[in-house]
């Protein structure tokens, strides 16, 4: 469910009505999603605004996407991510393209909500990852983090390792709930990770996506045909967005590390942009802390969500199998990890 604020027809129609988008022929709430509201709207294609390609005049209709930023996105994080995706989109990577409205400002309020209109964009998300799906992931991010490079602005990781101590403390008291013996095995994880990471500098760097997870990519034809949702977007070691991808990509349902995705998937991130020996030797931390990362995140959601709040809270201890397979890797206590690709 990822409706969480409604918009009455009045609202909507005042909205588009600062914009060049053409008139409005359907519009539709949609249901995947937590953390935004999202809605699919049609209209009869506009000439001006800024969106790209389907908008231009006289074609049958085009379609976009309102957000209405919810919860844990920070509303003075906005103008940077829009930014960002407007210069992604300008520098050929196919994600969402924030749409000016007359007075040039994409950014806008609706329903009480900062609000703003992207492009739509085709294709399905993977509901069963394949080893085929890593190959052209691996070089999407890739081509992400090249488009990157010419978008100055710095956006701090808000999740880095700086927040892990705080995120577990605050689950202190009811993570075991979630299993016994948990938050012992989380302090001795982070005890382990944080001496270890990267220092300063010692990684190359740019914008990260930073939850490129398959819900976030879509496919057609068996290629990527757009990368959405960078609402976690930030200026991070780039590397540790490809931990972030391993996790999220080559691991199966039951948790087990799927060597064949792991090695298409950086076969696929290193046939656009080869990684450095420093960022490969560090591959088994970053995605100790990825893994760290998502855990932890979703634990908290887990143990301070109320029954009943309207958000669909992920399973932490998914990510638990992951974390034990990388501290293993970095302990160098892992049979045949040549093999996995990093
Ligand atoms: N630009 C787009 N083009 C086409 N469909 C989109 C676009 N943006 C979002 N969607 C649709 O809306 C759904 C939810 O979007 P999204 O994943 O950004 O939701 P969210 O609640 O903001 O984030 P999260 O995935 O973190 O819960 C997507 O699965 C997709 O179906
Ligand atoms: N991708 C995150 C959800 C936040 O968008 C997770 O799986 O925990």
């Amino acid at each position: 469910m990822a409706v969480y604020t409604d918009v009455s027809d009045e609202a909507l129609r005042a909205f588009l009505s600062a914009y060049d988008i053409g008139a409005l022929t359907a519009f539709r709430g949609i249901a995947e999603g937590v953390e935004n509201s999202n809605f699919v709207l049609r209209t009869t294609g506009g000439t001006t605004g800024g969106a790209a390609g389907n908008a231009k005049g006289g074609v049958a209709g085009s379609d976009f996407i309102l957000t209405l930023y919810e919860r844990r996105v920070n509303p003075e994080d906005l103008p940077w991510f829009l930014g960002l995706m407007g210069y992604l989109s300008d520098h050929g990577l196919s994600c969402p393209r924030p749409v000016a409205a007359r007075d040039g400002a994409a950014l806008r309020v609706l329903a009480g909500r900062p609000a703003a209109i992207t492009t739509f964009l085709p294709g399905v998300w993977p509901r069963a990852v394949t080893e085929a799906h890593c190959g052209p992931v691996g070089a999407a991010l890739a081509r992400l983090h090249l488009a990157g490079q010419g978008y100055d602005a710095v956006r701090p990781n808000a999740l880095g390792p700086g927040s892990w101590p705080g995120l577990l403390d605050s689950c202190r008291r009811d993570g075991d709930s979630v299993q016994p013996g948990l938050v012992a095995e989380l302090d001795a994880a982070l005890a382990e990770i944080l001496p270890a990471w990267p220092a300063p500098g010692a990684l190359p760097r740019g914008q990260i996506h930073a939850d490129l997870f398959p819900d976030n990519v879509f496919f057609l034809d068996g290629a990527v045909s757009g990368i959405i949702d960078f609402y976690f977007a930030c200026t991070d070691i780039l590397a540790y967005d490809v931990a972030i991808c391993l996790n999220a990509w080559c691991f199966d349902a039951q948790g087990r590390f799927d060597a064949a995705r792991s090695r298409a998937l950086i076969a696929g991130y290193e046939s656009v942009r080869p990684l450095g020996e420093a960022e490969r030797a560090a591959l088994p931390v970053l995605a100790a802390g990825a893994a760290m990362r998502f855990l932890l995140t979703r634990l908290y959601d887990w143990v301070n969500t109320p029954a009943g709040a309207m958000v669909t809270r992920k399973d932490p201890l998914d990510y638990l199998p992951r974390l034990r397979f990388h501290r293993a890797a970095s302990a160098g206590a892992l049979p045949g990890a040549a093999d996995h690709g990093f």
